[in-house]
């Protein structure tokens, strides 16, 4: 059974079915909750099992979450682990990310194409019912006309196979993928449901497990012989005969401005898929780890992976006993609509690693315009901290994208301007960093129910080194705080 929270639970509230339900929704909360009860008592039964069988081996486990808002770089920070401490498997699967990685591409190329296409067309608003990047409006007073040539005509009309490239790409990857659940959306876990205020962007593409699609990619493109399939794939054939007109279109001066103009945001990492793609965009381009730490995959579901932990110095018990440690670390989607699902997972955790982008401070999210990213990044540590199922949990903090803040601040955005709190403190990275520790901090010991510390790091967890050397402290800190205990699920 999973657990049942009373009045004075904070859980309490999301428990009440909605004053205003009507039978419909009833009957459909109802079902909800009973396939909901059916996977709890599925997992409580696989922890029991579990359980037993890791006492019979002496071996202890660390139940870990990765929380935060979506595109705060949770999946990111999961393929470091994976990347650093499975290093087989990892190197195993690295052939099955060429499709995401492909993927990424052929969709940011395509995005553009739309908002030129638009330019061309003159039309004043683009076409925003399929790709939540082509969201975007042109400004009243900067509605003179670019100069669009017969060149650019010339690129639509080659670059257009890639739309049946994005399509049969999207096929293939499927496999794990399942469309964004548009329901109810929660700014905690702990909130009552309340009903989608209509989003502008529609959804990226998103899977519910990439374990599911990457085994699948890795297995389609192994040859009986052990060689890859990479050049006689079809997309792959096709975006390299593509390169040097989507390198024209991405360098173009007019489709730049056309891009400023008209606010498209393209995800963080196109600009450094898009500046690469003699690299990538070729009939023999493998994958490097830079590469996969910056593929988006959204997530919907939620994904478990486990990592062993032998012969460290965290190890050995006073009774000398060397049992090795399990670590299972659980991803899930940030997503508002897709937080409500994170409540199971919080029986029995161990650590949270929790993630605030620090770059965000003026945007807003996708899945709610009006809500500020940075304001619903505190709002959900807040909370986290503040719950008492929570209490024993160790809580670590990345104050990640470091180098999109370098950038942002660069460019001369000013934080104070979104954060008046900020004062007239330097502009700079440190200085920034230093104010969000601080305050995330204070959040932590105002907030937690019990005493505890909190253990802050600064990241840029698509830097792959530097992250990997955060990752064997974040290791060896959780396990040394949890030596004394025997057996920690
Ligand atoms: N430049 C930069 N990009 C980052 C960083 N962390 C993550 N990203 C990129 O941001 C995007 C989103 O990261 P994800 O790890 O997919 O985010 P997530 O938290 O799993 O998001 P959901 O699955 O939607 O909940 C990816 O394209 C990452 O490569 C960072 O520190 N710097
Ligand atoms: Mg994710």
């Amino acid at each position: 059974m999973g657990f049942i929270p009373g009045p004075t639970d904070p859980f309490y509230e999301l428990m009440q079915p909605p004053a205003d339900e009507t039978p419909a929704q009833a009957t459909a909360r109802q079902k909800r909750e009973l396939d909901a009860q059916r996977v709890n008592d599925r997992i409580d039964d696989m922890l029991k099992e579990e359980r037993a069988q890791a006492k019979k081996s002496g071996r202890s486990v660390v139940k870990v979450l990765l929380l935060g808002q979506s595109e705060s770089g949770k999946s990111t920070t999961l393929k470091n682990f994976r990347m650093r401490f499975a290093k087989e498997e990892w190197e195993q699967e690295r052939d099955g990310w060429r499709s995401v990685v492909q993927l990424n591409v052929v969709r940011s190329i395509t995005t553009i194409v739309r908002v030129v296409q638009a330019e061309i067309n003159g039309d004043t608003h683009a076409d925003d019912s399929d790709d939540q990047e082509s969201v975007i409006t042109v400004e009243s007073n900067q509605s003179e006309t670019l100069k669009f040539t017969e060149k650019h005509q010339l690129l639509m009309i080659r670059l257009a196979p890639l739309v049946s490239v994005e399509a049969e790409l999207k096929r293939r990857l499927g496999a794990g993928a399942e469309p964004p659940q548009l329901t109810s959306m929660v700014a905690t876990p702990f909130d009552t449901p309340h009903e989608n205020p209509g989003r502008r962007r529609p959804a990226e593409f998103s899977v519910r497990s990439w374990k599911d699609v990457i085994e699948q990619e890795q297995r389609s493109t192994l040859l009986s012989d052990g060689s890859t399939a990479c050049d006689t794939d079809s997309t792959t054939t096709v975006m390299a005969g593509c390169k040097d007109d989507m390198k024209a279109l991405w360098q173009d001066k007019a489709v730049q401005q056309a891009l400023k103009r008209r606010k498209l945001v393209l995800p963080d990492s196109a600009g450094f898929f898009l500046n690469d793609l003699d690299r990538i965009a070729t009939r023999d381009y493998v994958v490097t780890d830079n590469d996969i730490v910056r593929a988006r995959l959204r997530t919907v579901g939620i994904q478990e992976y486990r990592l062993s932990f032998k012969n460290g110095p965290w190890d050995h018990t006073k009774s000398g006993k060397a049992s090795g440690w399990e670590w299972r670390i659980f991803d899930v989607g940030g997503c508002r609509t897709l937080r409500s699902a994170w409540l199971p997972y919080f029986e029995a955790v161990n650590v949270i690693i929790f993630l605030s982008p620090v770059s965000v401070f003026d945007q807003r999210l996708d899945e709610d315009r009006r809500v500020n990213r940075l304001e619903d990044s505190i709002l959900l540590w807040t909370a986290i901290c503040s719950s008492r199922l929570l209490a024993k949990t160790q809580l670590i903090l990345f104050l990640n994208k470091c180098d999109l803040l370098r950038r942002k601040l660069k460019r001369g955005v000013k934080v104070t301007q979104y954060l008046p709190s900020y004062g007239d403190k330097p502009n700079d990275v440190m200085s920034v960093v230093k104010y969000f520790r601080e305050k995330f901090r204070d959040i932590q010991k105002q907030h937690s129910p019990e005493h505890r510390s909190v253990y802050i790091y600064p990241t840029t967890v698509t830097d792959t080194e530097a992250t990997g050397l955060t990752l064997e402290s974040v290791r060896d800190g959780v396990l040394r705080e949890n030596l004394a205990a025997s057996q920690l699920i």
